[in-house]
């Protein structure tokens, strides 16, 4: 429930208005939309609210700690921020506000390849860990170098986005005639996006053109051993929802999976991610962390992500209204009220640690889909 508040949004969802008040209406409609009926970006809320929980008592919850590792990097709560595309359309200092907001937090951002901001001064600002996330592009070469800079820059892993062969029909921007404004760009693809990302045209939406015209929609299995052979990074897949591709993606080693169907906006239909979650976790069987995005707006939303065999979750558009309404202080604001909702479900549902965030935590319906191991992050579980 969405509601305007006078002073400090008390919830999440109390800054998507105070975002959209501020962001051109096409913008507005770019980071909201799905793809064709939307009934993914609605299926993604409406299975976090069916799944209810069934809190413990008696298990002292003096001391709640949200406290954990992501891919080996201590993190102050179970959370990242997803990557979405030119933060500048959303507040002036871009990623930058980004990456310092998350720093606070010391939890990961996941970059955009189609930044706003090039990666090494995103790296300079940066306090926490920041991932590059990867389309692949019909220019390897540039995908090599895009690759090389952020090693070199100091990024800590490589996020392979593979629901997209083609962007999904996204129906908002084509009627808003959505385009990017005339100064923001994407530095770090050495001009190859140029023309037609900032022009208006009825019917269409300007980024789905341009997007199209760079990713290949050919990647396949046998591609992971391209981007293997080229880096030293872990690499994680993101947009997986079959437990048949998950499990194949452990069998070839991929260092972590995030279960995602990117907010909804790519094939309209696709499963909510909470309801995919246990079976890939399943599949996966503890041979490495599973991720889930999509839809999380709130503590016992992590709190139900976790329970279900989820070791993180990433956020995607409340970063946007947070970094919308009130710059840095807005997205840092957002990460915080997520962490702290998260303490306080845990200390409700009678956990005081992650680790006691267990399936049995949800009733009936995620109970009955409750994974079989969960991934230890500890080095002797790590690979
Ligand atoms: C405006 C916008 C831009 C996005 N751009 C990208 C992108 O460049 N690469 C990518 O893998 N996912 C992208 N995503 C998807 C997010 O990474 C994430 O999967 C999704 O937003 C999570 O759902 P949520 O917004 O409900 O939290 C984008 C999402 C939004 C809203
Ligand atoms: C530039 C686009 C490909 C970014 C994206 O993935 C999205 O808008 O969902």
């Amino acid at each position: 429930m969405t509601a305007t508040t006078v002073g400090r949004p008390l919830t999440i969802e109390e800054y998507a208005p105070l975002a959209r008040a501020r962001l051109p209406e096409a913008t507005w409609h770019y980071f909201e939309g799905g793809a064709g009926t939307e009934s993914t970006v609605e299926a993604n809320r409406a299975a976090f609210r069916r799944v209810r929980i069934r809190p413990r008592v008696l298990s002292d919850v003096s001391h709640c700690d949200t406290s954990t590792t992501i891919l080996g990097e201590p993190a102050s709560a179970p959370l990242g921020v997803a990557p979405m595309a030119y933060h500048e359309l959303a507040c002036e200092e871009g990623e930058v506000a980004t990456v310092r907001a998350a720093g606070e937090l010391r939890v990961p951002t996941v970059v955009g390849i189609f930044a706003s901001r090039s990666f090494e001064r995103i790296a300079e600002h940066a306090t926490g860990p920041v991932w590059l996330q990867l389309y692949w592009l019909h220019r390897r070469g540039v995908l090599e170098r895009v690759v090389r800079r952020a090693e070199d820059a100091g990024f800590r892993a490589l996020v392979l986005t593979v629901d997209t062969p083609r962007l999904g029909r996204r129906l908002r921007e084509a009627r808003h005639g959505f385009h990017l404004p005339p100064h923001i760009t994407a530095p770090n693809l050495d001009g190859e996006v140029t023309g037609f990302l900032h022009e208006h045209e009825d019917g269409s939406s300007a980024l789905s053109r341009h997007a199209d015209a760079f990713i290949d929609p050919s990647l396949n299995w046998s591609d992971l051993d391209w981007l293997r052979s080229r880096t030293r990074l872990p690499i994680v897949l993101k947009g997986v929802l079959s437990a048949a591709d998950a499990a194949r993606a452990a069998d070839l080693g991929v260092d972590a999976l995030i279960v995602s169907n990117h907010g909804g906006r790519q094939l309209d239909g696709a499963s909510a991610t909470l309801d995919a979650l246990p079976d890939v976790v399943r599949a996966v069987a503890g041979r490495c962390p599973v991720f889930l995005d999509g839809g999380v707006r709130g503590g016992t939303d992590v709190l139900k992500a976790l329970a279900a065999g989820a070791r993180a979750v990433f956020v995607g558009r409340p970063v946007l209204w947070g970094l919308a309404a009130a710059g840095e202080a807005g997205a840092r604001d957002v990460l915080t009220l997520l962490r702290d909702e998260l303490e306080d479900a845990m200390a409700l549902a009678g956990c005081p640690s992650l680790d006691s965030l267990t399936p049995d935590l949800l009733d009936r319906g995620a109970a009955a889909v409750a994974p079989a191991a969960s991934y230890d992050e500890s080095p002797e579980g790590r690979r």
